[in-house]
């Protein structure tokens, strides 16, 4: 039987550079996850492609997949509905491919309930100013929801304990050689609790 692969859930508060490692790991040719693409009712920003960074779906949209059970996960996150479509999901792991979330904290619980046996990754900053700096220096959003997603951010901090691993997000390529390394012993570990080495065992 077809081994499921490993479910990768990096989360983190808004502007701690999830996006950024996440490019950086996909930029790299031995990177062997599969990204999951989202769907939000967010608009785009500029320079951002349906289907490439985001689904972007209306507001009835957006809830009519949740009616119709097609999320593994979503959240309301300032304003805009975010969630993970599953049948990606579901048929990349079936097909022994790792898969790689990108996430917010709210949606990143609800998948720890469904799949205890991902790997949760917190990406956290190393200061609320720098997060700050760094959501202010990105130029994206409006100062209102500057401020919604600084306030967010300190109620997902307090989550980071609830994680396997919290990585911090110092230096762009350090932290992406970290959540890679997280990645290669998890795999390690999981051979191990499955036995695999037994039948080598009992046929030696
Ligand atoms: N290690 C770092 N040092 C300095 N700046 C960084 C670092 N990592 C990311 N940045 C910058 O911080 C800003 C926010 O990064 P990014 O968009 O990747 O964050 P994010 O966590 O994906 O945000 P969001 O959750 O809002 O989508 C960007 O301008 C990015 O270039
Ligand atoms: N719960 C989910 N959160 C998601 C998903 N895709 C992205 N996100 C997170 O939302 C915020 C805001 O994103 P932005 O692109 O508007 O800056 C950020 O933390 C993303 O990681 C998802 O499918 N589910």
């Amino acid at each position: 039987m077809q081994e499921k692969g490993l479910l990768i859930v990096l989360s983190g508060p808004s502007g701690v550079g999830k996006g950024t490692v996440r490019k950086e790991l996909f930029s790299q040719p031995d990177t062997a996850f599969e990204y999951s693409v989202s769907a939000t009712t967010r608009l785009p920003r500029e320079g951002e492609r349906n289907g490439v960074d985001y689904f972007f779906k209306t507001r009835e949209e957006f809830e009519g997949m949740i009616r119709e059970d097609q999320l593994l996960e979503y959240a309301e996150f300032v304003g805009n509905y975010y969630g993970t479509p599953v049948e990606y999901v579901r048929e990349t792991l079936d097909a022994g491919k790792d898969v790689f979330l990108e996430i917010e904290v709210q949606g990143a619980s609800q998948v720890r309930k469904k799949f205890p046996e991902g790997l949760f990754i917190f990406l956290a900053p190393p200061s609320l100013s720098e997060l700050e700096s760094r959501i202010v220096t990105r130029g994206t959003e409006t100062e209102d929801i500057i401020r919604g997603r600084m306030k967010a951010a300190r109620e997902e901090l307090e989550m980071m304990e609830l994680y396997d691993y919290v990585v911090e997000n110092d230096q762009v390529e350090r932290a992406a050689a970290r959540v890679k390394s997280i990645v290669v012993a998890e795999h390690c570990r999981r051979e191990r609790v499955q036995h695999r080495y037994k039948k080598m065992l009992e046929v030696e």
